[in-house]
């Protein structure tokens, strides 16, 4: 069996999709890039990065989300033209960008994977790292997971991250063919 050239992790902030990442990175025999839209917003000034960790308005002239969203979606066929296998992760919530990144991705290998976790556990999770927006995971939690198919989930609730990190490389490896993608896809394009 080949490994697809994207895995794709979705689910809402603190459901611990990082932390599987970077341990699957390394199980698998294949180097994969952790990209995921930190890698842009981590280049926006920095205090309109910290602006943004605590959830409060930035004023910059210039500062538009769509197109830091947009950006993200197009360095993946880039990336992967070079040659590079991804894994990335983020919670993808509105229709468009969830149909935007699959576009982007049309034609390459996906595994779409579906990071669950209990809402009071990613809350309890937001409230304890202190560096993100309190309040996003009651805001991604009901929309994050909405018109997916999933070809794999996980529920990151009471397994630490290297745990699933095993249970999920086994699950790749055993995965016949990969269709949440392309099912996905086929399906925003006829409801959005
Ligand atoms: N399986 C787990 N069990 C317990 N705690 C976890 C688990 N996974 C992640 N965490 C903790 O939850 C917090 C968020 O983890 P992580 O960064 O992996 O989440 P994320 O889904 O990538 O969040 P974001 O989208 O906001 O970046 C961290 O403090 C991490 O230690």
């Amino acid at each position: 069996m080949s490994l697809p050239q994207v895995i794709i992790l979705n689910g809402t902030s603190s459901s611990g999709k990082t932390s599987i990442a970077k341990a699957l990175q390394e199980l698998l025999p294949q180097q994969y890039l952790n990209f995921s839209i930190d890698s842009i917003l981590y280049a926006l000034p920095d205090s309109d990065l910290q602006l943004m960790k605590q959830g409060q308005t930035i004023s910059r002239a210039g500062y538009d989300w769509p197109s830091l969203v947009r950006g993200y979606h197009y360095c993946l066929p880039a990336l992967l033209q070079a040659g590079c296998h991804l894994l990335i992760d983020n919670a993808w919530c509105e229709r468009h960008e969830k149909r935007e990144l699959l576009t982007e991705l049309a034609g390459y290998s996906v595994a779409l994977i579906g990071v669950q976790c209990d809402l009071e556990i990613a809350q309890a999770r937001e409230q304890a790292r202190g560096d993100r927006a309190i309040g996003l995971v009651a805001w991604q939690a009901p929309i994050v997971h909405q018109d997916m198919t999933y070809d794999i989930e996980v529920n990151t609730a009471g397994i630490k991250p290297q745990a699933l990190a095993n249970k999920l490389y086994e699950q790749i490896l055993s995965q016949p063919s990969w269709r949440g993608a392309i099912e996905t896809l086929e399906h925003l394009n006829i409801y959005s």
